[in-house]
């Protein structure tokens, strides 16, 4: 992995960033720090510079969290929000994921009979049902190891069917064959009508966009990680504020010297 803050870095953004470019962004660790579990929010220096970025170029997020869940802590709207790991707010797929919301329920009921036990199951584990997946927190659990375990096997034993994916203290449960982040991701460049798109996230459900290795698409983690499929890093979450302001200026750059260029083609 390389740091974006970097000439290689720069280089990059400097290829991808024109006129058009979606950006695209995770929400939990990336736009917002890790909190607790119910007051994350997007910072008003964050939205301000998301804003502007928008009133350029198209921007979307893409969330683990459920749309009805997103839409108030933002309190901006990006062009394109996406939520629960491409389930909801695909522009054109929203009736496909209908269909699984039985299921999920079904899971949901499976799963809370089972953590009612508390002598097999930490009480600090938390069922959120998003009606398109499912979220199994344990961030408030006494042993994580302990947990991460009989979790696991849980899941195994009881929804055999349900796509595992983990998180920070936090199991995401996804329909079988359902879209994900990167499926998502590629039907926003399609919307938007745009060839590049900047990506930004820091989490397992990341991994699908980052793991598309497109030259079209600059795939960008919060903090190092050598397993990641993402080509740059971010060294903290803290560093989403700087990265803004260069997206700022790099597609004002880009718009003005196509402006230019246009200009110039017509007196010609
Ligand atoms: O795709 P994301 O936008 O990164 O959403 C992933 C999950 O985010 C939320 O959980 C995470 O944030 C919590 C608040 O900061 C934190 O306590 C938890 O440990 C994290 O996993 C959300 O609650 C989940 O539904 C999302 O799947």
């Amino acid at each position: 992995m390389i740091p974006l803050f970097s000439d290689q870095g720069r280089m990059q953004i400097d290829r991808i960033v024109r006129p058009g470019v979606l950006c695209a962004f995770d929400f939990d660790g990336t736009l917002s720090p890790f909190t607790g579990y119910e007051n994350a929010s997007l910072p008003q220096a964050i939205r301000e510079k998301l804003v502007r970025l928008q009133s350029m170029t198209p921007v979307a997020i893409l969330t683990g969290r459920a749309l009805s869940d997103i839409r108030a802590r933002l309190a901006f709207k990006p062009d394109y929000l996406v939520a629960n790991h491409g389930q909801e707010g695909v522009p054109g797929k929203g009736k496909d994921s209908e269909k699984y919301r039985g299921k999920i329920d079904c899971w949901a009921q499976i799963l809370q009979k089972a953590l009612a036990d508390s002598v097999r199951y930490d009480r600090g584990i938390r069922l959120d049902n998003k009606r398109y997946s499912l979220a199994v927190h344990y961030r408030k659990a006494a042993d994580y190891d302990e947990t991460e375990s009989v979790l696991t096997r849980l899941f195994a034993e009881a929804v055999p069917e349900a796509h595992v994916l983990p998180g920070k203290f936090v199991y995401n449960l996804i329909p079988p064959g359902g879209p994900d982040k990167g499926d998502a991701l590629l039907e926003l460049m399609k919307a938007a009508g745009s060839r590049t798109a900047v990506y930004v996230g820091d989490d397992w459900t990341d991994e699908d966009v980052f793991s598309l290795e497109s030259p079209d698409i600059l795939t960008i983690r919060i903090e190092k990680k050598p397993e990641s499929h993402a080509r740059f890093y971010l060294e903290t979450q803290k560093d989403i504020a700087r990265l803004l302001d260069l997206l700022i200026d790099k597609t004002e750059t880009a718009i003005l010297s196509e402006n230019t260029a246009g200009h110039q083609r017509k007196l010609t």
